[in-house]
């Protein structure tokens, strides 16, 4: 539950942004679905991106797809948390209506790439937790993605390419989960969200509480 008022319990915490990043096709978008769907606290930032529509996405929940005039009227009216170019396609974050969710203590989910994870953490660091997702061999990536069937081999063998790339900025991140197999990567990443949501700086209201405690 989104608390609305800080007025009615003590306890109540800041909103936490929670990235999720991983080479494509190791499984991020999958542990993060499933996330949003077991758990009510968090939310997914809906990102903007010049991408063509993949079979069986759906335009504002999978992302707002747009031209690349509209990206670009986006950018100059600074529109975007972080935008970056992946794969020769733009993404952006937009910021409507996620500093609201947060103020309201509610969490955030966002599927990017580092570049983006760099430019959030510089933003908001006290807020943002970074959780690199790697597949347990580049074989079984390689599989993943052709078994996916939503991308052509020249846009398998691009990701493929860029994939050691993409894992050299694993150093970049909080947490590193290796994405076996579902139910265990999900549980993990569960449990950091779970401590993450815990820390004593989270909880805007713990001070009070203490000072009751502690008083007389
Ligand atoms: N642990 C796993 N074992 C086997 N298959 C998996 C596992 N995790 C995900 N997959 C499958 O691998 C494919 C790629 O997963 P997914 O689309 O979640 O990757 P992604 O990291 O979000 O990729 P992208 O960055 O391209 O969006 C999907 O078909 C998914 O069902
Ligand atoms: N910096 C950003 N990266 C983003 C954003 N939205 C998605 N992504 C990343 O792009 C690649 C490719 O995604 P795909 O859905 O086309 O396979 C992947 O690494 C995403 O994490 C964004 O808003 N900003």
């Amino acid at each position: 539950m989104v608390h609305e008022s800080h007025d009615d319990d003590t306890l109540h915490r800041r909103g936490l942004m929670l990235i999720l990043s991983s080479p494509s096709g190791a499984g991020k978008t999958t542990i993060a679905r499933k996330l949003l769907s077991e758990d009510s606290e968090i939310a997914a930032s809906v990102s903007v991106t010049t991408r063509p529509m993949r079979e069986g996405e759906v335009e504002g929940v999978d992302y707002f797809f747009v031209d690349q005039a509209e990206f670009d009227r986006m950018v100059e009216a600074n529109e975007f948390y972080e935008w970056a170019v992946v794969f020769g396609n733009c993404y952006g974050t937009p910021k409507a209506h996620i500093r609201d969710r947060l103020k309201a203590g509610g969490d955030v989910l966002f599927d990017i790439d580092w570049q983006g994870t760099q430019q959030l953490y510089q933003k908001a660091q006290a807020d943002v937790v970074r959780v690199f997702i790697l597949p347990p061999s580049l074989e079984e990536l390689r599989r993943r993605l052709t078994g996916r069937g939503t991308d052509s081999a020249e846009v398998i063998a691009a990701r493929m390419d860029r994939a050691q790339a993409e894992i050299s900025h694993w150093d970049g991140y909080d947490y590193v989960v290796i994405n076996d197999d579902v139910e265990g990567c999900f549980d993990k990443v569960r449990e950091i969200l779970a401590a993450e949501r815990m820390k004593r700086t989270r909880q805007t209201g713990l001070i009070d509480f203490v000072r009751g405690l502690t008083r007389g």
